[in-house]
């Protein structure tokens, strides 16, 4: 029987024999840089002349890896794989199927920190980011093989005399997982392994600045006892092949995680019945978000100072719950603008590989110019206070920026940046704040610094997001501790890491038998 779930303990890198473990995984893995690797179909490795390459965003010189790219007549291929393999895989013991994520989640264990060094390389993750990246992928293979078993009898339902009556579980089908590159291992492992314990095949298209970490991951699946045609790795061009996976009719599952943008074109596109379809596809789409923190009148203001940092400047920012819009009472405004901006000087950019920098390099030259850009906006919307410079000369990297006295309704309060920009703005009073708070098309993560008992009760009924935090900050979610995902337009609020997210995944049969 499994132990009770409990999340993977972070690293504690004040802890000498922890860093110097932590620098030698880094030299390991670039010993590896360079490789190529196959897609894999049915178990069969593919290898195409068309390539994904990719790049360290700290140094755009190193080649982490090249994957080959899945075309259409792979992807057809590799949905027939899946379509095939689902009839035996949906009968096997749940038991069985949670094993192997039990047997996963111990092989990464075992190679934690060879995960997490190809994070702050391929991804440009900072050491305990990258930690908390890996300990995430861990914890949700670890939950989701204990929720399937607690799920597995399905749930009771009433029986009469002469007549017994079931209701349990069963798979959907073929599922297309397309993750983000941001949480590079969490959610692209999150959501490949609740389709694939739940009995559903899949085709796992990672995205393309990060599809070395997911091969390596499909390779523990493997080791682990996936079998053929279960997993399928396809890289690929997401306007290619994923429209085409997405347009599939033997496609049942869609699980997208990433930009509103994208997920609002695969919704639409999904909700098409196409030729020889015979189901409704069912979609689960995790968005974007413009993530609030309110600072009340009576708060400890070092507390949302540091509560700011974490949340816009963790990750450079690029997390879907980053913090970019600070909602104070004028009667603090000043005070906790001047505690952020004193702290926001004090952070340390560089390449992630040196664990002195708190904040590494964003992901790639589209992602640079982007946010280089809203800075620019910014310049005209508010007033920048610090930071507002960039340096791409060798990675992609910008310094923490701070804008002050901005309008709530303008485009960097309003339009989701990605990047380490955060702006504030003042409210006459708490309920203008919530207002303000409110007033964006997305509802994700908030967090309201307050030492008012009425004020946290307000917002707890009315701040409208998935995951409020109460004087802490926004980013962070603990799978089993902090079920994660968004109202409005930041998608389905099919909360990862919750007792609800399998069920996503499967369909309810009711079974009535006379006596
Ligand atoms: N709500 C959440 O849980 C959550 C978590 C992480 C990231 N995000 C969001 O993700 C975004 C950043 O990630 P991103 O830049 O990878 O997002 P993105 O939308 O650009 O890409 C996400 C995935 O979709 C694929 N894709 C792109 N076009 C496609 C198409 N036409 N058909 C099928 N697939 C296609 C990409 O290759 C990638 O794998 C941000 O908006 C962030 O807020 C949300
Ligand atoms: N679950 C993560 C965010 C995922 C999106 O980027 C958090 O809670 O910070």
């Amino acid at each position: 029987m499994a132990m009770p779930y409990k999340h993977e303990p972070f690293t504690d890198f004040t802890v000498a024999e922890n860093r110097q473990a932590f620098s030698e995984a880094l030299k390991k893995v670039e010993e590896e840089f360079g490789k190529d690797y196959d897609l894999i179909v049915n178990g069969k490795r593919i290898q195409t002349q068309e390539k994904i390459i990719s790049i360290n965003p700290a140094n755009k010189a190193q080649v982490i890896g090249r994957t080959s790219k899945a075309n259409r007549e792979i992807a057809e291929q590799a949905v027939k794989a899946a379509a095939n393999a689902f009839d035996s895989w949906r009968k096997w013991d749940v038991e069985a199927r949670a094993d192997i994520l039990f047997r996963a989640a111990a092989i990464v264990r075992r190679r934690k920190h060879e995960f997490s060094a190809y994070l702050v390389k391929e991804a440009g993750k900072p050491w305990s980011e990258a930690d908390a990246d890996t300990a995430e992928a861990i914890d949700f293979m670890e939950y989701y093989g204990r929720q399937m078993l607690e799920l597995k009898d399905g749930k009771p339902v009433k029986s009469r005399e002469m007549e017994i009556n079931r209701y349990f579980y069963t798979p959907l089908g073929v599922t297309v997982v397309i993750p983000p590159w941001n949480f590079a291992f969490a959610i692209m492992c999150g959501t490949t392994v609740a389709p694939l314990v739940t009995g559903n095949t899949v085709l796992l298209k990672p995205a393309s600045a990060t599809p070395i970490i997911a091969a390596k991951f499909v390779e523990v699946l493997e080791e682990a006892g996936v079998p053929q045609g279960v997993i399928n790795y396809i890289p690929g061009d997401g306007a290619e092949i994923g429209d085409y996976l997405v347009d599939h009719p033997q496609v049942s599952l869609i699980s997208f995680t990433g930009s509103r943008e994208v997920g609002t074109h695969l919704y639409e596109r999904a909700a098409k019945v196409q030729n020889g379809q015979i189901h409704l596809k069912r979609v689960i789409a995790e968005m974007g978000g413009k993530d609030t923190i309110v600072v009340d009148k009576e708060s400890d203001l070092d507390l949302a100072a540091k509560a700011i940092i974490i949340s816009a400047f963790g990750f450079s920012g690029q997390k879907c719950s980053a913090g970019s819009r600070v909602v104070a009472h004028q009667d603090v405004y000043d005070t906790v603008l001047e505690k952020t901006v004193k702290l926001t000087k004090e952070i340390k950019v560089g390449d992630p590989a040196n664990p002195e920098n708190f904040m590494g390099p964003v992901i790639d030259q589209k992602a640079y110019d982007k946010i280089m850009s809203y800075i620019e906006l910014g310049k005209e919307e508010g007033r920048l206070v610090t930071g507002g410079t960039g340096d791409d000369a060798k990675g992609y990297f910008i310094t923490p920026t701070v804008f002050a006295d901005v309008d709530p309704r303008s485009r960097i309060m309003q339009e989701e940046i990605f990047g380490p920009v955060v702006a504030f703005t003042k409210a006459k009073d708490f309920d203008n704040a919530l207002e303000i708070a409110n007033n964006t098309e997305y509802g994700l993560t908030g967090a309201v610094i307050s030492n008012n008992r009425e004020h946290i009760q307000k917002a707890v009924h009315d701040f409208h997001v998935g995951n409020l935090y109460i004087n802490r900050h926004c980013t962070g979610a603990i799978v089993g501790y902090h079920p994660f995902g968004g109202f409005k337009m930041s998608g389905t609020d099919s909360k990862a890491g919750g007792p609800d997210y399998l069920i996503l995944h499967m369909q309810a049969k009711t079974v009535s038998e006379m006596f």
